[in-house]
């Protein structure tokens, strides 16, 4: 009952100072479930206080020890990692938004992937014991490699760090000597002070010093982590102008394109016949027209003469095109045709079909549907730049992102696929590949339609994981060796156009140590609109998510 009777003066405490926040010990031979019920009646009487619940990261004793709770007992025989009784703690508390957790560290570490869940757990703090700190050759106070690994993480996820103990360095050589004063270690007699722990937090400031500025876009990209964003819909709505000058922004996208363009023309057209061929490359859904500048700026690269046929269905962007073709003089090399590529009668064939209509999972802004219709007026031996595309998911522990479904308070949400740059995620398994679309496709038995079922295996030493749902990337390969995407492990570096993807979870998918995940996709096409459906079949069975379409599709 220690626990619960900290627990309430830590509470009382906390309410009458209005914090925020309230820091709970770990309960000590008290009952597990009334501490989890004493916690889910203060989160439901006190509004917007957080409560961040300390807990250790390594199997600690306080969980073997005999309580009287059915629940903690089953839990203390099965407890092998802490995160376990976090977990436990959670699925009492319902998942509350409002819970988070405040992680001691001690001098030894879990392994790398056992770690690696906690970043996608709400964890609010990290309390450094000082006996968790080395000592250097001068004395003073450091941390092993792993630990600064892993307070470098915690920087990069915004998790403060507070350091707790006493002073376990005898550092009374060269404690105030040679090192920066600062007013807070000055009295008001002028005398110079220090706090006893002064010499950790030091040492933690030089971690924080020492890490890598963050490149430019990273920091433009701030606002957008973890912040869940409803996919375009380039085909049935009409972009913005905004959108397509952040597309613009993008120049290593368009460079890759110009690369592939560069490969198609030299493999079509050889060096003899340059001065005589004249290629024909229609860029289908051209926008305000960035891609019939990296054709035509390939085509003078490499001393091939173009014709360019710019398609492109918003007529707001046409207008654009209008005046960049008049702006640079391009008239006679550019036609520029208002209209929708499936539809488009067009007056001769394409050598190349130039296109972009990519979304994060691939093929979800419809780019299979609006090539099939282009590919009517491809040369049988025509080029597609993308010639092929895949998509790719892996599951993912992402609290926040859950929260921020539920908190909508309705199915449709959780039924959803999101846009989102994913920061506080934990990845569970590498990612797999799941649909492939090939361009040109001349095939009788072709179908948009898609059927994957995939099986994922966690590392051995991760432990229990929970998996809110799946981040999603594709990868298309533009021409031969080109390629450009955003699976993690291929990403095409520095280009920010695409942000992965999130299908999530009706309800979170707890998943013992050593189980697969196994989750079936569909892609499903319809007389009017595209969707995914998704489920989990191991390690327990979830709803099929999304059925008929009825809450998330994308409009033909
Ligand atoms: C993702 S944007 C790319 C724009 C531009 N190519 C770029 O890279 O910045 C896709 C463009 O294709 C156009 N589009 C989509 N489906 C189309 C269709 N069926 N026919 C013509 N244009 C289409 C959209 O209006 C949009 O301008």
């Amino acid at each position: 009952m220690d626990s619960e009777i900290a627990l309430k003066q830590e509470i009382a405490w906390a309410s009458h100072l209005s914090l925020q926040a309230c820091l709970l010990p770990p309960p000590r031979g008290g009952s597990c479930g009334n501490y989890a019920r004493c916690v889910n009646q203060i989160l439901q009487g006190i509004n917007n206080m957080q409560l961040w619940l300390r807990v250790p990261l390594e199997k600690s004793d306080s969980m073997d020890e005999e309580t009287s709770d059915a629940t903690c007992n089953n839990l203390s025989s099965r407890l092998t990692d802490s995160w376990e009784w976090w977990n436990s703690f959670r699925l009492l508390c319902e998942h509350h938004s409002q819970l988070f957790v405040a992680l001691d560290i001690l001098s030894s570490l879990p392994s790398s992937n056992s770690l690696g869940r906690w970043f996608g757990e709400p964890v609010r703090a990290a309390i450094i014991l000082t006996d968790s700190f080395l000592t250097n050759a001068r004395g003073f106070p450091c941390l092993s490699k792993r630990h600064q690994k892993l307070i470098t993480g915690f920087f990069n996820h915004s998790v403060q760090i507070v350091i707790s103990g006493s002073l376990v360095h005898d550092i009374s050589q060269g404690s105030i000597e040679g090192l920066p004063i600062s007013n807070n270690d000055i009295n008001f007699e002028g005398t110079p002070i220090r706090h006893p722990l002064r010499p950790y937090l030091d040492y933690i400031a030089y971690l924080y010093q020492r890490m890598d500025p963050l490149p430019e876009q990273e920091r433009f990209e701030l606002g957008y982590r973890d912040f869940l964003q409803s996919p375009l819909q380039p085909l049935m709505d009409n972009l913005e102008a905004q959108t397509y000058e952040t597309f613009e922004k993008d120049t290593v996208k368009y460079s890759q394109y110009q690369r592939a363009v560069c490969e198609a023309l030299l493999d079509r057209v050889p060096d003899e016949r340059a001065s005589t061929t004249r290629t024909v490359l229609m860029v289908v859904g051209a926008g305000r027209g960035p891609l019939v500048r990296a054709s035509l700026q390939a085509a003078e690269e490499t001393g091939r003469k173009l014709k360019v046929y710019a398609v492109e269905k918003n007529p707001n962007a046409v207008v654009t095109l209008h005046s960049l073709v008049k702006l640079e003089g391009w008239e006679d090399m550019v036609t520029i045709i208002s209209g929708d590529m499936r539809c488009w009668d067009a007056p001769e064939k394409a050598d190349i079909l130039v296109s972009e209509l990519l979304g994060s999972f691939g093929d979800n802004e419809l780019s299979p549907e609006c090539l099939d219709g282009a590919q009517r007026f491809l040369k049988p031996d025509g080029i597609s730049i993308p010639s092929s595309y895949t998509s790719f998911i892996q599951p993912v522990t992402a609290s926040k992102l859950y929260n921020d479904v539920k908190s909508h308070r309705d199915l449709a949400h959780f039924e959803t696929a999101y846009v989102v740059k994913l920061h506080r995620v934990a990845r569970l398994a590498p990612s797999q590949p799941v649909f492939t679309f090939n361009h040109p496709e001349y095939s009788d038995k072709k179908s948009n339609q898609r059927y994957k079922k995939l099986r994922f295996e966690m590392p051995a030493d991760t432990g229990s994981a929970m998996v809110h749902g799946f981040a999603g990337y594709f990868d298309a390969t533009l021409y031969k060796d080109v390629h450009l995407g955003i699976e993690p492990t291929t990403a095409t570096p520095n280009m920010f156009s695409w942000f992965p993807i999130f299908f999530p979870l009706r309800r979170p998918l707890c998943v013992p140590m050593g189980s697969p995940v196994e989750v079936l996709l569909w892609r499903c096409c319809g007389a009017t609109k595209v969707w995914y459906e998704w489920c989990v079949t191991e390690p327990s069975p979830s709803p099929l998510h999304n059925s008929n379409g009825r809450s998330y599709w994308v409009g033909l």
